[in-house]
């Protein structure tokens, strides 16, 4: 359920009585979050999700981006913190996202990158129900091995790996064709850290969600051996007709 602003909408099966006499059913809305270390698959795996079961993907470091390049008021203030390596504050993430979700009243969607602390968990919780958790773990060293090999086309936030997805021209974006870059953060000398504060930041998150009884957690090194469980798991959970807003029935 939407609760916050103007969007009002059950995350359930409703009906509700439109023009000439008609309900209208409301299909039902499938809301989930994926969550995970840096390099544990996050992107990969949201696309698949997203292609597969005709969601709506969304990504918090896209939403970033997308305000920086527009220059908002949200995007220049984030982008102070970015150029620092900071995560941009809680108030601001949720200044940027959580509008964007209530104009989804009608979408089933996936979001990757949110939340990263407890209060924006919190913030998230206020405004919707979510149905799922995907909470991925990976070992150390694979997570080292993917980030080291991990290039990524700035502008659009489209991520490669040379071994594993690599673009068509060496070094160049499969859309655009501009160069692909390493961030820094990548490297084996920062993922330490990285991942240590993902540790820190998650744990708070991974327990609220498991005390609401929707953390599903997937382990392994390869994407391909998780993701037919994630399917598996998903197949039981998503409506299938869960991009469609209503459906107009006829009802006694
Ligand atoms: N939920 C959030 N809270 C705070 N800052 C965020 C959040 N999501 C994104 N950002 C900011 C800080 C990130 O460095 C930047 C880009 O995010 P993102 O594309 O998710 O890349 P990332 O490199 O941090 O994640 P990963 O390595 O896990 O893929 O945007
Ligand atoms: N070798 C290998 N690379 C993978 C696999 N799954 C994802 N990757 C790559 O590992 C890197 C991290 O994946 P990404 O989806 O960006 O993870 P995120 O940081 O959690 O969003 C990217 O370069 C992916 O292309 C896998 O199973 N094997």
């Amino acid at each position: 359920m939407l609760r916050n602003g103007t969007a009002s909408v059950r995350n359930d099966t409703d009906t509700v009585r439109g023009v000439a006499g008609y309900k209208w059913r409301m299909a039902k809305l499938f809301r989930a979050v994926i969550m995970g270390p840096p390099g544990s698959g996050k992107g990969t795996i949201s696309e698949r999700i997203a292609q597969r079961f005709a969601l709506t993907r969304l990504s918090s470091g896209d939403f970033v981006r997308e305000n920086i390049a527009a220059n908002t008021d949200a995007g220049v203030l984030a982008k102070t913190y970015i150029e620092r390596g900071l995560l941009v504050p809680d108030h601001v993430m949720t200044r940027l996202l959580l509008p964007r979700l209530e104009e989804m009243t009608r979408h089933s969607w996936l979001m990757d990158g949110f939340p990263r602390t407890l209060a924006q968990a919190k913030a998230l919780n206020s405004t919707c129900d979510l149905d799922l958790v995907i909470s991925l773990n990976i070992p150390y060293e694979t997570l080292k091995e993917r980030l080291s090999d991990r290039w990524i086309h700035p502008a659009s936030g489209r991520v490669y790996n040379m071994g594993f997805n690599p673009p068509h021209v060496q070094g160049r974006d499969d859309i655009s064709g501009e160069p692909l870059i390493q961030h820094d953060d990548d490297k084996p000398e920062a993922l330490v850290a990285r991942l240590r504060h993902y540790k820190d930041m998650a744990k708070p998150i991974i327990d609220l969600y498991k005390s609401k009884g929707i953390l599903h957690t997937f382990s392994g090194t390869e994407t391909d051996r998780i993701w037919p469980y994630i399917n598996s798991l998903l197949s039981t959970k998503i409506p299938s007709t869960s991009q469609t807003d209503t459906q107009r029935i006829p009802m006694p």
